[in-house]
Order: C-alpha cells, then structure tokens, then sequence
C-alpha cells in the first residue's frame, strides 16, 4: 500500500489520473499546489507523487518542469493520458456569470466557447479546477470550469458539460518518486526524460540534438525554460522514446553527459499511448552490442 501525493484539492484532473495510476488499497492525498506534492515526496511524506507534465492544447506545465529540474531528484516512473473536457459549475440558482475561474490551462482551453456563451464574463485564473470550485462555493466567483468528476465533491450545479475549444485534447501526467528503487522494465514502448542545462554558446544545443538524432532516436518533446539564475540561460527538458536499460539509449545517454556535465535524468517507463520506439537502420540495440563486442575482441587480439 503506498501513498500517493496528488495535484489537488480533490476533484482535480490530477486526481483522475493519480487514481487510474494507483493500485488497489493505495491512499491518495491532495497538495494544493504543484511544489507541496513534489515536496511531499522529497520528504519522505509520501512514496510518490502525480502531477500534470505536459497538455495537447497548452503545452507544458512550468511548475512541473521547474519542480522537477530543481531541488532533490525524483525520477517519473509511470505516466498517465486523459481526455480533456470540462464542466461548467455554479452555485445553485446563479443567474448572471460575471466571473469564471478555474487554472490557467482550462481557461486556456475554454476561451472560444466562454466568449460565445457567457459573452463579458471575465477569467480568473486559480491554482487548480478543482480549487475554482472550492472558490465559487465559497462566492468569491460565479462559475469554475472543473473536471466532469468535480462535482461529486462539491455541491455545485453543472451548467454545461464537454465543453472544450479544441476537441479530444489530451494531458499527460507522470507518478515520480525517490531515485534509490529499481526502474520499471522495458517494454518497446518507453518514453525517457532528462533536462540538461546546455552551455549558453554557439551550436551547444545542437550538438545535444546531434547525439540523439545520430543514433536514430526520436524526440517526442522538446521545452526550454529559463535557468532562473541568470537572465538568457536556458534548460532543455527533452523526452524522446526508449529506456535507459537499452543499449542504444544508454550510448546515447553516455554521450549527452560527455558534452554537458549538467544532465539530470528524470526517468524511463512505459508511455501510456502504448506506441513502440522506432528504431532507424543500424541503430538498434543489436547494433550497438555488436558493434561493442567487435571493439573487444579486437582489444583481445581476436579480430582485426
Ligand atoms: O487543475 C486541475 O484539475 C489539474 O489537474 C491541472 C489541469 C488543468 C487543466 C487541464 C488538465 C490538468
């Protein structure tokens, strides 16, 4: 039985996904913001986190990222996808919407569709769905755009339902933990991360992008964010199919942490859409244990 910090208050697309994670008897616990679940896990609180990585719509989430590339490490070690679309909650008997709060990534997502259908009713943005519902039950707003699963929690009336500009938007989501525990295995379809802070001069990035195209290894994301430190620096956070456990991966790897001795990995698990890695011409596992084994026997005298 493990516990399970969460992206919350309850209600939160988070907590879907951190429930289609869990296994049975495994005690989910809400954190109001990103940093406090990330946090609960780094103490010893919790024996992993969920938290929302990357959108089909908005693209990454920044708290998640940073929360990631800084402090102690954690290291993702399971993800999970959910279709988006939202509810729209009021109070019972609300009558004219002026304001409608929710996090920005659903304000995001519900622009189109709030402009049509409540015309000057002005965003607020707040920390997360589900903490916009808390808010409008409260009074301080007159309408959240929550999760369908929302409304169970908080005794609010739907207004609408399936409501989304840009139909079957998706979100990631990852379960992170400690590094001191095994890796999940490899299945064919991984997906690995790491952010590397590449030195800020010409071709630096570049020659990242090289080391991975070269051995045949596709990207699935790429995402700068500032390095916090100093104005212009940047991070690269970069996910690309495979797992570290395979020889290409592992050369690839090997090879990033040569040019840039500021890698952080942030993990290898299966990807949740299942999809395999492709692998380019001579730039499969075999290739590269092959091509291994001919340099050592020709150290050993064995071959030329
Ligand atoms: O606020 C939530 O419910 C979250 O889990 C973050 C989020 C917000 C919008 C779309 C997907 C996830």
């Amino acid at each position: 039985m493990a516990k399970i910090a969460y992206f919350g208050p309850e209600g939160t697309f988070t907590e879907q996904a951190a429930r289609g994670l869990a296994a049975d008897g495994d005690e989910l616990i809400p954190f109001e913001t990103i940093p406090l679940a990330l946090s609960a896990v780094r103490k010893g609180e919790t024996d992993a986190a969920c938290v929302p990585v990357e959108n089909s719509v908005e693209g990454v989430v920044p708290a998640t990222l940073d929360g990631l590339a800084e402090g102690d490490p954690l290291v993702a070690f399971a993800e999970g996808l959910l279709p988006v679309h939202f509810s729209v909650l009021t109070r019972p008997g609300t009558e004219e919407i002026r304001t409608v709060a929710s996090h920005p990534h659903a304000l995001a997502q519900v622009r189109l569709w709030v402009e049509a259908n409540l015309p000057g009713a002005k965003p607020v943005a707040t920390s997360s769905t589900a903490a916009a519902a808390v808010a409008v039950q409260r009074g301080d707003f007159d309408a959240a755009v929550t999760a369908p699963v929302a409304v169970r929690h908080y005794p609010l009336e739907v207004r609408a339902t399936e409501v989304a500009d840009v139909r079957d938007a998706r979100t990631r989501f990852l379960l992170v933990r400690k590094p001191q525990q095994p890796l999940p295995e490899p299945t064919g379809a991984d997906r690995t991360s790491i952010v590397a802070a590449a030195a800020n001069r010409t071709g630096a990035l570049a020659e990242l992008l090289t080391e991975l195209s070269g051995r045949g290894i596709n990207l699935t994301r790429l995402d700068a964010r500032p390095a916090r430190s100093n104005f212009g620096e940047y991070r690269f956070f970069f996910d690309f199919e495979g797992h570290i456990a395979e020889p290409r991966i592992g050369d690839a790897l090997a090879a990033l942490r040569r040019r840039c001795r500021n890698v952080r990995f942030l993990g290898s698990h299966p990807r949740a859409d299942g999809v395999r890695a492709t692998i380019a011409e001579a730039a499969g596992n075999e290739d590269f244990v092959d091509a291994a084994d001919w340099v050592a026997a020709v150290r050993r005298g064995e071959l030329a």
